[in-house]
């Protein structure tokens, strides 16, 4: 991971290698632009200050979607971003690149915004100036400072939707003019492709229409649930962080195929679409996964003498724990 990451970031470094062509399609690139400090147009001496990641929607973007009044976002993750406004790749997509605001301390990632279409900025305050809707996606240690940069420019017509992972709504509230909108967001990796698992959850100050504004935006970019706020933890470890668990899982998987001499790319194409695959089935029929994996099972077959190994390896217990130690662990940085 790369601290001087430059946009807004609901993203770890593997989403900000990712790059928009002028087509729209996202491309994943090895590259890392250069980081370019420039100074804040909101300091009179317009000195080099590193920024924070912010989203925002332009409040002259106001407009009406699914009946209701609504903004025209911004995001402060280009995965997120993209799959909230429409381009060829997602055509659901519901801002256009144009109403989008992102800020970041260095060009690094802001490039990347650009060659989409949405004006990007190093000034936080010109983000929350300019903007309804506010997304902030800041690492949580540095999120604190950037709450007390924008206070100043928080008004009751702003609506904060915070992605950090840990971050209390007590401490957004409490760091934040009193009464100010706030929503508390956990997605993951998989809002890149239109098929994420987003829950949020809302603060004192914000009511129905603003829960609903950020579940018909959010709708473009996988399932997302309001939820209890002691979820949003839960949340974390079973899928913000879950999605790492899978694709270890997944690599597991292609390197035994691997080891009994299918060539690996072959075998890294077939793990994931075994994933897939298994996933759709359960989400369609509804099944509980035990149900399923017992369908599966010949009396005597390979399956049960897999599965057999699987339990020597004590794999859910294993997974279980997993699970446990990264919600312990978003619970702890509430307190760090
Ligand atoms: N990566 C993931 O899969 C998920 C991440 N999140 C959350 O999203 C947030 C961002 O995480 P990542 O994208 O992984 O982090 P990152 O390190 O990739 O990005 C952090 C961003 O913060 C900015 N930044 C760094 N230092 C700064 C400073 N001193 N002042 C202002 N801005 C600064 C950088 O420009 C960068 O854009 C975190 O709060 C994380 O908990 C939530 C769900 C999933
Ligand atoms: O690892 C983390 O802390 C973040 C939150 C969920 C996924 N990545």
């Amino acid at each position: 991971m790369d601290p001087g990451f430059g946009v807004t970031s609901l993203v770890t470094a593997p989403w900000h290698n990712w790059v928009l062509t002028p087509r729209g399609v996202p491309v994943l690139t090895r590259g890392v632009p250069t980081a370019v400090p420039m100074g804040c147009l909101c300091q009179p001496d317009h000195r080099i200050c590193p920024r924070p990641p912010l989203l925002h929607v332009p409040q002259a973007d106001r407009a009406g979607v699914g009946g209701q009044e609504q903004i025209l976002a911004d995001i402060g993750v280009p995965r997120l971003c993209w799959a909230t406004h429409p381009t060829p790749r997602v055509p659901q997509g519901k801002v256009p690149a144009s109403s989008i605001l992102a800020s970041a301390p260095s060009d690094r990632n802001l490039d990347a915004w650009r060659e989409s279409g949405c004006r990007t900025t190093h000034c936080n305050l010109e983000v929350l100036q300019e903007s309804t809707l506010v997304f902030l996606a800041t690492k949580p240690h540095v999120l604190p400072g950037v709450l007390q940069e924008i206070r100043p420019a928080v008004g009751p017509h702003h609506i904060v939707v915070s992605l950090a992972a840990g971050v209390t709504l007590q401490t957004l509230q409490r760091l934040l003019p009193a009464g100010t909108k706030i929503l508390r967001l956990m997605p993951n990796l998989p809002c890149v492709v239109q098929a994420g698992a987003m829950v949020f959850a809302r603060g004192s100050g914000a009511g129905d229409g603003e829960s609903a504004l950020l579940k018909n935006l959010l709708s473009s970019c996988g399932l997302c649930e309001e939820v209890p706020e002691s979820y949003i933890n839960i949340h974390t470890g079973l899928s913000g962080s879950g999605v790492a668990y899978v694709y270890l899982f997944a690599e597991a998987l292609a390197e035994g195929a691997v080891k009994m001499g299918m060539p690996s790319g072959l075998a890294s194409r077939i793990a994931a679409q075994t994933l897939l695959g298994a996933a759709k089935v359960m989400l369609e029929t509804g099944e509980h996964p035990a149900k399923l994996r017992g369908d599966v099972c010949t009396p005597g077959g390979t399956t049960i003498h897999a599965l057999h190994q699987l339990e020597k390896g004590a794999l859910r217990a294993t997974v279980m724990n997993a699970v446990e130690a990264a919600t312990n662990r978003a619970c702890d940085m509430a307190k760090d």
